[in-house]
């Protein structure tokens, strides 16, 4: 179908599957393994292959002692300093400047207008519905929006931007002097204490570039799919001063923009990706010679771009800090770059010297009207948004909810978001009235175990098969009726366990048939069966019931347990039932 915005006859991106890397881990075990197979010629003094094992972990251990130590002492003669950019693409439906869809997972090169390709001719039509998500973000950074701002042109020659220059906004951004708060329990580095504040310099609208596809050594392919999808880049002041900080700067602002439905998507997905601003100096010694936005005495910078994890981030931070160090205490000096870095690298790598303003040649575009922002929008913007990260902590933490922040933290984290709402979803339905509701001091427990549940049981299940988050594969119904069923005491955990796996395999019954059907419903045991259960176990060590009468060794009532749980009915023995039997029967008969 030819539709208006779609005629550019562009060359089609062929898109090859993602490699699926290995896990460092698994390469850090296969590489000493290979190690071993290849010295294993056979000489008297080959060295077994656990003694060869504890060898190399002795070694990466004492490898990583050092790295520590370094660590340490350059952070004490050296501070560094680090501003973060990120560009992150805006939750719309169509682009920037034109009314093509902004969806990039369509066939390559469908979803493009005239204006997107620089053609001759066409005009820009600014997409009024930009604003909402872009407004939400700067409101959720604590910007102040600006009544007027406006689009320039920042000039580049490059074939993945078609018209030689980016609309962005450079003299006018439409939000400024924001902050950022980030707490220990967001993963700043422990001398950073308990809470960093990082200031936002301004947000500022621009478009996106297409997507490059290199196949070397002659071809390169485009896909414009991507170009004029709206993006905000967010600029932080030079204010952070430790790898872990930066990266968890990233973190945060990420998760902020997914809880104001800012974005959708994150890091991983590529919906985000963050340039690293970094600068050392000698403590000690005078000011540096370099200032931004009115932050002077700092040392020169260079800058990272496009970096994609959070990882990458830290890393790359640690990598280009430890080579400007080395460059300032060989006596060079630290030139203004662009420069890259490659996941699992060591190294930052030079791509170019840095552009200044002056190169860019920024100049306000003639085609673009200002925008004007009514207050009125912006209030009732501020009053619906959603819950920010911090609060939700807060909110989880809290009495409703009482999950420790080692829970509330990858609730809220995993799976951009969508495993909160799953979880949520999960609550909703147990705290649903019903005639044998648990009452309210019972909502945390059951609250607690949900979270267990959606964390732990089923992300152990999705980590085990290697398989993506889909609230689909488990429905909330399902793990609703699972742990209320658990709650209520109708079946046994490991019961629990056992159907959570069956549902997670593909059984679409509903639980409560599934649990009738299978015959998994626990018939509670009579007491004179848990009685009888516990005289037959108690039986076979009658010794061992002497030494804990005679010695006091309570302790040793857990094999007993342990053996009333094995020989019992499967899925009918009570613990806590069966504990209080025993008990009983070894310490109240003489
Ligand atoms: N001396 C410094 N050390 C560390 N970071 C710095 C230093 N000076 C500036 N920065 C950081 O560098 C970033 C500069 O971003 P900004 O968008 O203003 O300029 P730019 O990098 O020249 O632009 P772009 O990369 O978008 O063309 C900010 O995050 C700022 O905090
Ligand atoms: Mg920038
Ligand atoms: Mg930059």
């Amino acid at each position: 179908m030819l539709r208006s915005w779609s005629k550019g006859a562009v060359r089609a991106l062929v898109r090859p599957s993602r490699p699926v890397l290995p896990r460092t881990r698994e390469i850090a075990i296969h590489a000493s393994r290979r190690a071993v197979q290849n010295n294993a010629a056979p000489t008297t003094d080959r060295v077994p292959l656990r003694k060869q094992l504890k060898q190399d972990a002795k070694a990466i251990r004492a490898q990583k002692r050092l790295r520590k130590e370094s660590e340490e002492a350059s952070r004490q003669d050296w501070e560094l300093t680090v501003g973060i950019e990120i560009h992150a693409q805006l939750n719309t439906a169509a682009k920037l400047f034109s009314r093509a869809p902004t969806s990039i997972s369509d066939t390559p090169n469908s979803n493009v207008a005239l204006f997107d390709l620089a053609f001759p001719g066409s005009q820009p039509e600014f997409q009024a519905a930009t604003l909402l998500p872009a407004l939400r973000a700067a409101l959720a950074l604590n910007c102040q929006v600006q009544t007027v701002s406006r689009f320039d042109r920042k000039h580049y020659f490059y074939q993945d931007q078609p018209a030689g220059y980016q609309i962005t906004q450079y003299y006018e951004p439409f939000a400024r002097s924001g902050f950022v708060d980030l707490y220990d329990y967001d993963g700043i580095a422990p001398e950073d204490g308990d809470r960093v504040r990082v200031d936002i310099k301004q947000v500022q609208l621009e478009q996106d570039t297409a997507k490059s596809q290199e196949y070397p050594p002659a071809t390169q392919l485009l896909d414009f799919n991507r170009v004029s999808h709206p993006l905000i880049e967010i600029i932080t002041m030079p204010q952070i001063h430790t790898p872990a900080t930066a990266a968890a700067c990233v973190r945060k602002l990420q998760a902020i923009l997914l809880a104001c439905g800012a974005v959708t998507t994150g890091m991983e997905m590529g919906g985000l990706r963050a340039d690293v601003n970094v600068s050392i100096r000698r403590r000690g010694e005078g000011p540096g010679q370099y200032q931004y936005d009115g932050l002077s005495g700092l040392g020169q910078r260079t800058e990272i771009k496009n970096l994609s994890s959070f990882k990458a981030v830290e890393d790359a931070i640690i990598a280009e800090k430890n080579r400007q160090i080395a460059v300032l205490e060989s006596g060079g000096v630290v030139e203004g770059e662009t420069r890259g870095w490659t996941i699992g690298s060591t190294e930052t790598r030079r791509l170019r010297g840095k552009e200044g303003a002056v190169d860019y040649r920024y100049m306000p575009d003639p085609d673009i009207p200002p925008l004007i922002l009514g207050q009125d929008l912006v209030s009732s913007l501020r009053e619906s948004l959603p819950t920010s990260p911090d609060s939700l902590v807060a909110k989880l933490t809290g009495p409703e909810y009482g999950l420790s922040i080692d829970d509330a933290k990858p609730l809220i984290e995993l799976d951009d978001g969508a495993r909160l709402e799953y979880y949520l979803d999960v609550v909703d339905i147990l705290r649903t009235p019903s005639p044998d509701l648990a009452s309210p001091q019972a909502q945390v427990p059951l609250a607690r175990t949900a979270a267990n549940w959606v964390l732990h049981e089923l992300g152990g299940l999705l980590t085990k098969a290697d398989r993506a988050w889909s609230e689909e594969i488990v429905p909330a119904q399902a793990l609703a009726d699972l742990v209320q069923n658990l709650n209520q005491r109708r079946i046994t955990g490991s019961i629990a366990k056992q159907v959570l796996a069956a549902i997670f395999e593909g059984d679409s019954r509903p639980v409560s048939r599934l649990l009738e059907e299978d015959n998994l419903l626990l018939r509670p045991m009579s007491r004179e069966e848990y009685v009888a259960l516990a005289q037959e176990v108690l039986a076979q060590r009658p010794e061992m019931v002497e030494q804990i009468r005679s010695k006091n060794q309570h302790g040793k009532i857990g094999w007993f347990l342990g053996q009333m749980m094995r020989m019992g009915e499967k899925g009918r023995v009570e613990a806590s039932k069966a504990q209080e039997v025993l008990h009983e029967l070894i310490l109240s008969t003489p």
